[in-house]
């Protein structure tokens, strides 16, 4: 398996079955990132500043039995890419700093899918699983250390969702167009003054396409399993690196193949190689995409 996680390029030519020469995709994504700038200043000319707001960066309550209406005039900042790129990480803060809600995209589909185990589900029955999709209550909570807790049928899941069998579940579930199409209206549903970040593989693509800022985030698979061996060992989790690296390509190859909204970056989306930047770094380099006054 090459290299999946080094741009966004790479991931359009695995998809399209060719191989790109290795200077290629930097020099087009650095292309697709001026281009965005000059639209961006463009546009922010056009409209003026916005202000900032305070306002949670975590939804507190599920609202998904009850889905609001979109409300597009909302910024959304969506922030895609594969697993470990640190789109989670840094969407939290991003989503702090600015004072906008929080999206965590992929804990819907983690939590249907832990969901799906407790009630014995088959994952190969898309009937079953659909109306799990409904079913499921999911939450999430701010704690004061700063962590984001995931609440499933009303019990605190967090530890259970963070694992990779949790993901490759909801890696499955994910491919079903029906489950997706389940989650689409909650997802959007967290679309609320002053401003959303939304993290996942099809933010910018699917679910908010007429997001004003996007950014894709990638990083080698070696340092994003790397990562992922990090944060589990310190949780005490004890894990074997390349069994996370073989998992980790796995969950991107199904990911970015699959035949509804597969993981790609939106055509005008910023593409981030975060292979060696700090998670401080990375977090400074979208902000200053977001033309908003903040502390
Ligand atoms: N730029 C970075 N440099 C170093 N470590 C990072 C960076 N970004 C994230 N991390 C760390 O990598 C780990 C995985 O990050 P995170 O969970 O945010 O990734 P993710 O893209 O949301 O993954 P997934 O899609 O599997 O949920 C975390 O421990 C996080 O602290
Ligand atoms: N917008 C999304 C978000 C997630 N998925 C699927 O869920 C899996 C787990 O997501 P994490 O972000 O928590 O790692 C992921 O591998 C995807 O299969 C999705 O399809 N769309």
């Amino acid at each position: 398996m090459g290299n999946l996680g080094d741009n966004a390029v790479e991931w359009m030519g695995m998809t399209l079955g060719i191989k790109q020469p290795a200077i290629l995709p930097s020099f087009l994504c650095a292309f697709k990132w001026l281009r965005a700038a000059w639209s961006r200043s463009a546009f922010r000319r056009s409209i003026g500043v916005r202000g900032y707001n305070e306002g949670p960066a975590v939804e507190p309550e599920s609202t998904m039995s009850e889905p609001a209406a979109p409300v597009p005039s909302v910024d959304v900042l969506t922030i895609d890419g594969p697993s470990g790129s640190g789109k989670g990480t840094i969407s939290r803060r991003v989503a702090a700093r600015l004072g906008w809600h929080y999206l965590d995209s992929g804990a819907l589909y983690r939590g249907v899918g832990v969901a799906a185990s407790w009630a014995d589900l088959d994952l190969a029955d898309p009937a079953a699983l659909v109306r799990c999709a409904f079913d499921t209550r999911i939450g999430f909570e701010d704690r004061a250390d700063g962590e984001l807790r995931v609440i499933v049928n009303g019990l605190d899941a967090t530890d259970e969702l963070r694992t990779e069998t949790a993901g490759a579940a909801a890696s499955a579930i994910a491919a079903v167009p029906e489950v997706r199409s389940a989650l689409k209206d909650r997802q959007r549903a967290f679309r609320r003054p002053p401003g959303l970040v939304a993290d996942g593989r099809d933010m910018g693509t699917v679910i908010f396409p007429d997001a004003r800022y996007k950014v894709f985030l990638t990083a080698s698979p070696e340092e994003r399993a790397e990562r992922r061996y990090k944060q589990l060992k310190d949780k005490g989790v004890s894990v074997i690196l390349d069994d996370l690296l073989r998992e980790i390509l796995a969950r991107d190859a199904r990911d970015a193949n699959r035949a509804v909204a597969p993981l790609r970056p939106a055509d005008d989306a910023v593409c981030i190689d975060t292979t060696g930047l700090g998670i401080d770094a990375v977090v400074e380099r979208v902000l200053a995409l977001v033309p908003a006054p903040r502390s």
